[in-house]
This record gives structure tokens, sequence and C-alpha cells, in this order.
């Protein structure tokens, strides 16, 4: 499948030559990479390849040793990850970051409200309560957690977590989300349905995930960026980088090996 292009317009997310250490030791080792705005991007490779490095270093949690991280056509290395999200990028939250004691609706409506700027003073928000309630309920609706509105979110099962995780991940109206390790800990059938929720909810929208489950990565990414040692070896469609010799070599002979050896035991 061909990217998504926009005439003219500049990257959703480009990294130009990006390093990072951790004392003397190089792990993020020259990455480039170019992200066009409505793509959907997986990043792949071995275990301690760098990845949730990168994954880091594009939501501002760490800033790079040299090189730049674009947003947009903008230069963002170096800003705080909370400016980053104000300029349109979101990082998926953790299960452990939603509010458990709080309802469906309300954790959705929080991170509606925190992205129109509502902090403390809630009593500004009243004017625009409304709007807010209207926002959620289309979030709601998009990642199918409607009919659970009113659940406390702790008593939801962990799949339905995870959307909620992604509902507050697109609260803000982000264009460019990043999400980490988005079906780990699924069912085959849980992660199916679940890919098909990522896809309709970042329709429209870039997408950046790590993931280790290749059905998924091979289902779902239009461009595969294969990090192997903090270099970006490989970044191309699903079939090229399937083909390719030196991925099959640095990486994908093996997990296709692993993977079609437990698929062959389950059988
Ligand atoms: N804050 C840190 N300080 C020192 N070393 C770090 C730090 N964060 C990551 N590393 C090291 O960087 C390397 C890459 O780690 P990273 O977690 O980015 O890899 P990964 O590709 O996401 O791995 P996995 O697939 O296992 O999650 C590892 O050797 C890790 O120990």
């Amino acid at each position: 499948m061909t990217p998504p292009r926009t005439a003219g317009a500049a990257p959703a997310v480009e990294l130009v030559d990006l390093r990072k250490s951790f004392g003397r030791t190089e792990i993020i080792r020259g990455a480039s990479l170019a992200v066009q705005p409505g793509e959907r991007v997986a990043i792949i490779g071995p275990n301690g390849a760098g990845k949730s490095t990168l994954f880091n270093l594009i939501s501002g949690r760490f800033g790079p040793t040299s090189g730049e991280v674009r947003l947009n056509g903008q230069r963002i290395d170096g800003k705080a990850p909370y400016e980053i999200n104000r300029l349109g990028l979101a990082r998926s939250f953790q299960v452990s970051n939603l509010f458990v004691r709080l309802s469906v609706f309300e954790n959705i409506r929080c991170a509606v409200l925190w992205s129109l700027g509502y902090r403390y003073a809630f009593w500004k928000f009243l004017a625009d309560l409304k709007d807010a309630n209207d926002r959620t309920d289309r979030i709601l609706e998009m990642i199918k957690l409607d009919r659970r509105r009113d659940v406390l979110a702790m008593n939801l099962t962990y799949a339905e977590q995870r959307a909620l995780e992604i509902g507050i991940t697109i609260a803000g109206g982000a264009d460019v989300i990043l999400l980490d390790e988005p079906t780990a800990g699924m069912s085959r059938s849980e992660t199916t349905r679940f890919v098909q929720l990522i896809r309709e909810v970042t329709e429209g929208r870039t997408l950046l995930t790590v993931e280790h489950d290749m059905g998924v990565v091979f289902g779902l990414a239009d461009r595969i960026a294969v990090l192997v040692y903090g270099e970006v070896i490989a970044f191309d469609t699903p079939e090229a980088v399937r083909a390719n010799p030196r991925v099959q070599e640095a990486y994908l002979g093996s997990v296709l090996a692993e993977t079609q050896a437990r698929a062959a035991q389950a059988a």
C-alpha cells in the first residue's frame, strides 16, 4: 500500500540523525525517519534495540544527545512532554494511569477538560460543560465503551482498560498518536478486535506504534521501521520489509520462524 501523502506537507514526524547515549553507551545511533501525515508506522526490532528509547525521545521524556526530532516540520527536541502534547502529539497512557475509581465517562471527560485548558479552576468550565460532555460521548462511541460509560475503570476488563487508555490519548484531539505495545497481554480474539479499533480511532491521524506481535504489525502498518542496535536498518512497506535480506538476517527470520513454530505447536 502506498503511504498517504499530503502534497507539500512536512512529515508528521521526522527524525534526523538522532542519537542518544546513556553514560558512554550509545543506544540510538543516528536514526533518521520521515513519517508522512496519515501514515500508520510500526517500529519493530529485537529486545533492547532502543524502541522505547526512541518513543521517549519523540515524546520528550528524554532529550537527544544530538540530532533533531520534528513534528509537522517544527523542531520539538528539547521541549517538555506537555509542550509536545500541546503541539499535537499524544502518547498512550499506561493502564496504571487510569483513574480507577472514576467511571469510564469521567476518565475521558477529565482528559477532554484537561486538553481544553481546565486544570483546577473547575467553575470556569461550567459554560463549556455541554461541549465537553458531547466530545466525551463521541470518544466513548469511537472506543466502543459507550455502553460501559458508568462503569468504574477498575471494573473494566483488561482489553476495555486499554481501549479507555486510547480514548484518553485521543481526547485532546492530537493528530499524531504514539502507542506502546497496544495489544500486549491480550488474547488472540481481543487482539483482532483491538487492531480494528486502533484502525478506526486513528483514521485520518498519524500512528506510530511499538509492537512485538507480528500479526498486528503486518495487519496494521502502512510502513514498518526496523530498529537494530539503535539504527533504522529498513523503513518500508510490510511486503518489502518481509523480503529484505538484511532484516531477515538481523531480526525477522528468527521471529517469523518462532511464530510459525508456535502456530504449528498450537495446531
Ligand atoms: N534510562 C536509561 N538509562 C540507562 N540505560 C537505558 C535507559 N533506558 C534504556 N536503557 C538501555 O537502552 C537499551 C535499549 O532499551 P529500550 O528499552 O529502548 O529497548 P527496546 O527496544 O524498547 O526493548 P524491549 O523490546 O525489550 O522493550 C537497553 O540496553 C536499556 O538497558
